[in-house]
């Protein structure tokens, strides 16, 4: 197709405001996937986006759209997920279009993701088409939306459509208006090759897959090519791109989203964000890439079973090439044996990771709890990285501890600011400025320490406001805090993955509140067990586990067998996440206790 009837752009949107499903209507109107086969969200293809109703990686899909002028456009639309811990696939996904749809919910009005999305958008230089979606809920209101996004981003709203993804009503129209509005790709075809490489996958059969936006030039089987941040060379096997199969094709043009294939086996090659080129006729430059994004959490992977530790090595090494945010290096603990400090960009992105881990790998895993990175200024004026509370120097080297803040925007109806303000209060925040943005929401501005944040904040800030508070936060400063380490003993012995630093005037409180949640995690042993919680040698906190009096399975003697069966079933499930930590055994909620614990204190 002409380049001037390409349109590459991707759905942008505060989490829930319904790109997934417009996606859909889209792909159901351009005849892209038959009625029959279209699934709900079918774009999200992993299982546990399903499951979780998220878009958690960028897809792209390639369709044809017949206009009402009587010809063919040819679409390339990249889905991108809205949870603030996955901004780095949404800044993939816009670095390989021209423009992007906005869709915004009618119901709710602008929040922080969009804004957040928009100005990803506006670095990328794409032009923004508005859409608002719900309008068939009663409690839309069209106009005033429009207005906001007036008002807070500048964007002209006066031909925004109105649409309703769920039902479809007048998206065909969104449809003209990506025709109308968006631009076709600008690149030229008798440059050479400059290919945006945006995602990748590994295939046990082909190796690995890059998913590529072609800026200028073309690519087809036998190119010899490089990639030019890694310098690796590769001739290529097939391109193509997905409809949303996967559709083989002879080359690949200037303006096209697709993928290719070159036997790559080392997955250190492809390196998302890097441009390919030819290795005869090669570019000046790599394109633009993107920023690469800093893992904010950190936390310890370790195989249930010790011996699957090069399963695991493997398992990570796949998945950061489908997930360049993912960070890792080997660890070991003394309580859990071999393992992976592993960062990650939120607790959303660690929990996804995790569990794809555990399902596309099958592995059992335990993981410790989060933390984020501390400076640790020692006395003897050298500084160090800890990402892990188990490896804090001695309180006597240390001369101060800094961690990290982030600037957080808050936007909120009048009536939830007090609940807001105090929220931000006890999670040790420091307000910075607040904006009224309407007549109805305000926008706080508020510095707060990250450990503070990844915990339960969202949780709060959402409970506190009937959902109706919206956060965007970025990093911005370390600064010093009175920190200290807590360490956990069971049965006596210091247990290494259960430690953590906390902030010394919230210590006693959240030793008290670990130990007896740990206390109702640990199930029951043979023998009494003191949980204690210490700090510098210290004990701030003590607990008992009783031990185990009656066999579990007494109360069924004689009973029927099928419910003996299943207590037995259950408890094998439940063996199956437990770790032996000397002579005590942990469940895997028992490491990520710490999240949980109300610090109301
Ligand atoms: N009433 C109504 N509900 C809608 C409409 N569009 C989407 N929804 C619902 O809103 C919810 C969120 O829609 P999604 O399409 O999953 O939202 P999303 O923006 O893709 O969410 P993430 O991918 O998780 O960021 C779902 O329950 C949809 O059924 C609409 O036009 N009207």
């Amino acid at each position: 197709m002409e380049q001037s009837h390409i349109r590459n752009f991707s759905i942008i949107a505060h989490i829930d405001h319904g790109k997934s499903t417009l996606a859909d209507r889209i792909l159901e109107l351009t005849d892209t996937v038959e009625k029959r086969e279209m699934k709900d969200q079918l774009l999200d293809s992993m299982e546990l986006e399903r499951e979780r109703g998220i878009t958690i990686k960028l897809n792209a899909v390639q369709l044809v759209y017949h206009a009402k002028n009587g010809e063919d456009y040819l679409f390339h639309l990249i889905d991108t997920p809205g949870h603030v811990d996955f901004t780095y696939e949404v800044s993939r996904s816009l670095a390989a279009c021209d423009g992007a749809v906005l869709v915004v919910d009618a119901a709710q009005g602008v929040q922080a993701q969009t804004l957040a999305n928009v100005y990803l958008a506006l670095e990328n230089d794409l032009e923004i088409l508005p859409v608002l979606n719900k309008v068939d809920l009663p409690s839309a209101q069209p106009d005033v939306v429009k207005q906001e996004i007036e008002d807070l981003i500048g964007l002209d709203c006066s031909e925004a459509v109105e649409i309703s993804a769920k039902s479809g009503l007048n998206v065909e129209e969104v449809l003209e208006q990506i025709v109308a509005k968006l631009p076709a790709p600008s690149g030229s075809p008798d440059q050479p090759l400059q290919a945006l490489v945006f995602d990748s996958l590994y295939d046990p059969y082909r190796g690995v897959i890059a998913y590529i936006s072609v800026k200028n030039g073309s690519i087809k089987p036998k190119d010899k090519i490089r990639f030019m941040a890694t310098g690796a060379e590769y001739e290529v096997i097939e391109v193509g791109v997905r409809t949303p199969k996967e559709v083989v094709e002879d080359q690949l043009n200037t303006g096209d989203v697709g993928w290719i294939s070159a036997a790559i086996k080392s997955i250190e090659d492809v390196r998302v964000g890097d441009t390919i080129t030819k290795v005869d006729e090669p570019a000046n430059a790599p394109l633009q890439g993107y920023r690469q994004m800093q893992p904010m959490v950190y936390c310890g992977l370790y195989p249930v079973d010790n011996a699957r530790y090069d399963d695991l090595k493997e398992a990570l090494a796949k998945l950061k090439l489908n997930d360049a945010a993912l960070q890792y290096e080997p660890e070991t603990s003394q309580a859990l044996g071999f393992g992976f400090r592993c960062g990650f960009l939120g607790l959303l992105h660690m929990d996804v990771i995790e569990e794809r881990l555990e399902r596309e790998y099958n592995l059992n895993l335990i993981a410790t709890s989060p933390s984020v990175i501390y400076h640790v200024y020692k006395t003897d004026g050298t500084m160090i990285s800890v990402d892990n509370p188990a490896a804090l120097p001695a309180p006597q080297n240390i001369d101060r501890i800094e961690e990290p803040y982030v600037k957080a925007q808050i936007m909120v109806p009048k009536e939830y600011v007090g609940a807001i303000m105090d929220l931000c209060q006890k999670k040790r925040g420091e307000y910075v400025d607040m904006q009224v943005l309407d007549e109805l929401r305000m926008e706080l501005t508020y510095e707060i320490p990250l450990s503070e944040i990844i915990y339960d904040f969202f949780d709060k800030m959402k409970s506190s406001t009937k959902g109706y508070a919206s956060i965007d936060y970025a990093f911005s400063q370390y600064r010093p805090s009175k920190l200290v380490k807590m360490d956990i003993l069971l049965n006596g012995q210091i247990v290494d993955a259960l430690s953590t630093i906390v902030f010394k005037d919230f210590a006693y409180h959240r030793g008290n509140a670990m130990t007896v949640k740990l206390k109702d995690l640990i199930p029951k042993q043979q023998f009494e067990i003191p949980v204690q919680a210490a700090i510098g040698g210290k004990i701030i906190a003590r607990t008992n586990i009783k031990a185990l009096r009656k066999n579990v399975l007494a109360k069924c003697y004689g009973g029927d067998i099928s419910r003996k069966k299943k207590l037995l079933e259950k408890q094998k499930e439940g063996k199956k996440r437990m770790k032996m930590v000397g002579s005590v055994e942990i469940p895997q909620e028992a490491f990520m206790a710490v999240l949980s614990m109300d610090d109301e204190g």
